[in-house]
């Protein structure tokens, strides 16, 4: 007998990680941060083996991540909505329309939190995001439609930096059925030992 596996959600998902930041709050490049035998990026990256396409927005030549396809920054060092917009751009023109955008610093997230987000979507939708404890939704960790790539690029051409504004509340579906440990995200020295807690 054949058993035939349900693909997954993630198949027509374009996975992004954003890794341009300074890690000045860390004091040490936090994406080669090590955190149960593995660097945080490898555990980011890992939760989206998924995605057919991968992609990793850094300065060029800084990580090896393999599998992963290198995009450079439009606008370096302008933070992770510039990134956003790299991401979007390289997406889109690989053929996706769904981007799953992350950090460096979300090590906690899983193949089934990517794959919960992927099956909330809706067809209006441009943005899926977790809430987190707080009960805010969360814009890093979270799915956005290539079609915000105008929206994001007016966004920062008008000096506009906030991630949470890439995508219009009415228009994102928020998803408040996870568990908010998977959200724990490390900007300190102290956040990456709370992770064990
Ligand atoms: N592509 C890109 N990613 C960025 C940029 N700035 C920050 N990021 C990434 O966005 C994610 C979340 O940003 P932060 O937590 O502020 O990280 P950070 O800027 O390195 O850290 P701090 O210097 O402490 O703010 C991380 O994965 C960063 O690598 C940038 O200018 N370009
Ligand atoms: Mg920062």
């Amino acid at each position: 007998m054949q058993i035939r596996q349900s693909p997954s959600p993630l198949v027509n998902v374009t996975a992004a990680i954003t890794a341009g930041g300074q890690s000045r709050r860390f004091g040490s490049d936090k994406a080669a941060a090590r955190w149960r035998g593995r660097s945080l990026l490898e555990h980011v990256a890992a939760a989206l083996e998924e995605c057919p396409v991968r992609l990793l927005v850094a300065p060029p030549g800084k990580y090896a991540l393999p599998g992963w396809l290198a995009v450079p920054d439009v606008r370096p060092g302008e933070g992770p909505l510039a990134g956003l917009e790299a991401a979007l751009q390289a997406a889109a023109q690989a053929g996706g329309s769904w981007v799953a955008f992350t950090g460096v610093d979300l090590p906690a997230l899983t193949p089934a939190f990517w794959s919960a987000l992927a099956l909330a979507r809706k067809p209006d939708a441009l943005s899926v995001q977790a809430v987190d404890a707080t009960g805010r939704a969360q814009p890093l960790g979270a799915l956005y439609r290539t079609a915000l790539l105008p929206r994001v690029t007016g966004l920062l051409d008008s000096g506009e930096r906030r991630l949470r504004l890439a995508a219009p509340q009415e228009r994102t579906v928020r998803v408040s059925d996870l568990s908010p440990t998977l959200l724990r995200n490390v900007n300190t020295p102290d956040d990456l030992l709370a992770l064990d807690e």
